[in-house]
């Protein structure tokens, strides 16, 4: 699988404060990729050093296969895309409006405004004035700008940190739809659910370092404490051992027809966290 993201030995370094400490990590074409860490873990300023905005203090990343001190170059800023909290909208124009600005400013033809808005659920919202939106609808507005110049690598940074779930909802919706198109999606959170519904591989930051890094399935796998969670058809939900030890008393429990589900105990990616970390997700 083609590598679109490349990160060697990464390192930060502003004043006296490390922010990136001996990172390493690849990102697949296609994937969506979760970087999780809780404020000041570093999660910005990756973002940052990929996207050519920020020097590293040492090692290597690329982007493409260039490194990234060469990535403002047009034609590599035109293949990404960065969605990160500094909105630039007109706030008393239209939707439309603030999105033909950008056509122009992006040399995008004009259709292409209504595939985008259509592809974040706001074709129908377009005449709206940008002061009157909600928070979720004008993030919604900033992801659709950002998709206007069809970029195949997006960065997202805390894409959903302000949302209700509803709104969470929608922007998740329009994430997977631009990864089945096949855009290579890099995402920042500190929201496990989040993660685990987008991102086929997570890696958890903390202090600047990377702490994990597996697809969500595998780490809640590996840290499962090997019990098993029956649920009965009255409603009670009784934990038993794995192997032999609980099978008698799941036996018990079938024979008699009780069993509604049974699956494997595994924590939460916040859990997992919390046990690696000692601290919390926020
Ligand atoms: N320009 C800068 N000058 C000095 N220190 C900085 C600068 N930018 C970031 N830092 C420090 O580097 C560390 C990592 O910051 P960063 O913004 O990357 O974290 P983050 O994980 O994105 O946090 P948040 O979730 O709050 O956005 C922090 O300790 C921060 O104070």
């Amino acid at each position: 699988m083609e590598n679109i993201i490349q990160v060697k030995n990464l390192a930060k370094i502003f004043g006296n404060q490390t922010a990136l400490e001996n990172v390493n990590f690849n990102v697949a074409k296609g994937e969506t990729f979760g970087f999780l860490g809780p404020s000041g873990s570093g999660k910005t300023t990756t973002i940052k050093i990929l996207t050519g905005q920020l020097l590293q203090t040492s090692g290597e990343a690329e982007v493409f296969g260039v490194k990234n001190s060469a990535l403002n170059k047009g034609s590599y800023r035109k293949r990404i895309g960065v969605l990160s909290d500094n909105s630039g909208l007109y706030q008393r124009l239209s939707i439309e409006d603030n999105m033909k600005l950008y056509c122009e400013l992006y040399d995008v033809p004009k259709k292409r405004m209504d595939e985008v808005l259509d592809l974040v659920n706001l074709l129908e919202e377009k005449k709206k004035i940008v002061s009157k939106l909600s928070k979720g609808m004008t993030q919604r507005v900033l992801l659709a700008r950002t998709l206007l110049h069809e970029p195949e690598l997006l960065f997202l940074d805390e894409p959903t940190s302000a949302l209700d779930p509803a709104n969470s909802k929608q922007i998740h919706e329009g994430l997977r739809r631009l990864n089945e198109k096949g855009i290579t999606i890099f995402l920042t959170t500190h929201d496990m659910s989040e993660a685990e519904t987008l991102c086929n591989r997570v890696a958890f930051l903390n202090k600047g370092k990377i702490q994990l890094l597996d697809e969500p399935k595998a780490l809640r796998r590996k840290f499962a404490d090997g019990t098993l969670i029956v649920e009965l058809k009255d409603g009670r939900v009784v934990q038993v051992p794995g192997g032999a030890e609980g099978a008698d008393e799941v036996y018990t429990y079938m024979s008699k027809n009780e069993i509604a589900s049974i699956h494997s105990n595994e924590p939460t990616l916040g859990d997992i966290f919390v046990e690696i970390t000692g601290r919390e997700l926020v």
